[in-house]
């Protein structure tokens, strides 16, 4: 736990995860990641997919979100890594997130249908 300002959290992990890269699989998870390669990183993230799908048919009935938020961030967290391992920046999402605010979805998909 750090105190951190939120606004930062993405741009210092991928600092992070980066240099994990060259980093001990034997002291680091996410060394171990990057040294097992791609399918084991996108094996990860297939699993947190899942796990974030049930906790939040689960929170539908309970109301509780803790589930949600943590495996959520499981999920978040290993798109992460993959976003590193393949040269990637949470940059690159933000920007791309940026570009489409306030662009209707509705609308997006009209264009991309209209010949
Ligand atoms: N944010 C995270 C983070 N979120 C989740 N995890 C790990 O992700 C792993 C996988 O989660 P699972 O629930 O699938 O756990 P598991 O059942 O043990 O996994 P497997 O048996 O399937 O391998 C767990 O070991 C979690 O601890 C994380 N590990 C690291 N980080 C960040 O990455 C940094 C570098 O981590 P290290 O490389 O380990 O130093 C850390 O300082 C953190 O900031």
């Amino acid at each position: 736990m750090t105190d951190l300002p939120k606004n930062q959290v993405l741009a210092e992990l991928a600092v992070v995860l980066a240099k994990r890269k060259a980093a001990s699989p034997e002291t680091s998870y996410v060394a171990s990641l990057h040294h097992k390669g791609l399918n084991k990183i996108l094996e990860k993230v297939g699993e947190e997919c899942t796990e974030t799908i049930i906790a939040a048919k689960d929170a539908e009935h309970s109301g509780e979100l803790n589930d949600v938020v943590n495996e959520t961030a499981d999920l978040w967290f290993h798109s992460l890594v993959m976003l590193s391992h393949l040269g990637g920046h949470p940059d690159q999402i933000l920007a791309e997130l940026a570009r489409r605010f306030g662009l209707s979805g509705h609308d997006e998909k009209a264009s991309r249908d209209t010949p």
